[in-house]
């Protein structure tokens, strides 16, 4: 029997907790307010801030999309992070991916103020987050450690595989996941005997972007498999890196794709927003 470790729940009581906090704030005098850079005319990543807009709205969270185009420099891109950097009406700040051709996400991200820095995508956050210092997270790598322990699943002495090193996920979840105590792994694209390793791990993560690179093969009978994949598929749905169809029966649990660290990093994204609002 393999559970469903759903977030659809998990990112609907971390929504009303923004909420309500957003009120508060609000009533207070500081309606929270959330900053997104494009510089993309890229489908999906309108679908994305599509997604976070209305959330934000949803919750009582003000978001103004700042749209810099296709073609914007790099030099522009900086400019407008730290112009909304210096915005006091301005809490959070996420620069959306993917960018112009000539321009460094993690170059760029240097400029978003660290307490603004609600998506974690200045290299000053993940280093504090590596140092143990306070910092925020990426949302999704925090979306993983929050489904975890929503479930229950223990992660002390635990070996945690992830498989993806992304600076947005990969990366950031393993140093999370070494916080809580678990022994961590990470493998990529040059890791050898991959199915090897990731059959040892008590909790997988996957977060690679390739439908189906986790199968049978590559799990243990009582593994905890978190699927970060959201590959979307020419009919126009939208599935893990986890090949369910083969997993499950097999493994302890497993998160959905749709319906599992997609909406709890969206929720968490906004619940990082309060606290920065708050501070
Ligand atoms: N649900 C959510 O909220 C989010 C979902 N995502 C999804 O998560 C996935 C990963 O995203 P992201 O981290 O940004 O992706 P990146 O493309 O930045 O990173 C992918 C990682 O996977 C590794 N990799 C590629 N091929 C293999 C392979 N065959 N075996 C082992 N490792 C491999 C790469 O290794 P190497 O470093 O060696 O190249 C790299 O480290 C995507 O599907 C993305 O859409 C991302 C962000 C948020
Ligand atoms: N710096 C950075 N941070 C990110 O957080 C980031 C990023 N870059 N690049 C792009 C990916 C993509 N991403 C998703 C978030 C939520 C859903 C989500 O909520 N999906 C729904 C389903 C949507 C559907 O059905 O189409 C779900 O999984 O249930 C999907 C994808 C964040 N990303």
């Amino acid at each position: 029997m393999t559970t469903r470790l759903s977030g659809s729940e998990l990112a609907a009581g971390i929504r009303a907790e923004v909420a309500a906090a957003a009120a508060e704030l609000a009533a207070a005098g500081t309606p929270p307010r959330l900053a997104v850079v494009v510089a993309t005319a890229d489908e999906s990543s309108a679908w994305y801030v599509r997604s976070i807009a209305r959330a934000a709205e949803k919750t009582g969270i003000a978001c103004s999309v700042v749209d810099l185009g296709e073609t914007a420099t790099p030099d522009r891109i900086r400019a407008e992070l730290a112009a909304l950097s210096r915005d006091p009406a301005v809490h959070g700040i996420i620069l959306q991916t993917p960018l112009p051709a000539d321009a460094v996400f993690e170059d760029l991200a240097a400029s978003i103020d660290p307490a603004k820095d609600v998506d974690g995508a200045n290299p000053l956050s993940l280093g504090r987050l590596a140092a143990g210092l306070p910092a925020f997270a990426p949302a999704t790598a925090a979306a993983v450690l929050a489904l975890l322990d929503h479930h229950g699943i223990p992660l002390s002495g635990a070996h945690a595989v992830v498989v993806g090193r992304s600076n947005v996920v990969g990366k950031p979840a393993a140093h999370l996941l070494l916080q809580r105590d678990a022994t961590v792994t990470i493998c990529h694209s040059r890791t050898k005997e991959l199915a090897e390793v990731t059959r040892s791990a008590d909790v997988l993560v996957a977060a690679v972007g390739r439908p189906g690179l986790v199968a049978a093969e590559h799990v243990a009978e009582d593994a905890v498999v978190i699927d970060v994949g959201t590959n979307p598929m020419p009919d126009g749905g939208l599935v893990g890196d986890v090949d369910a169809g083969s997993v499950s029966g097999r493994v302890a649990a497993l998160t959905p794709v749709p319906g599992g660290v997609g909406p709890v990093t969206t929720a968490l994204l906004l619940h990082q927003t309060i606290q920065a609002a708050r501070s």
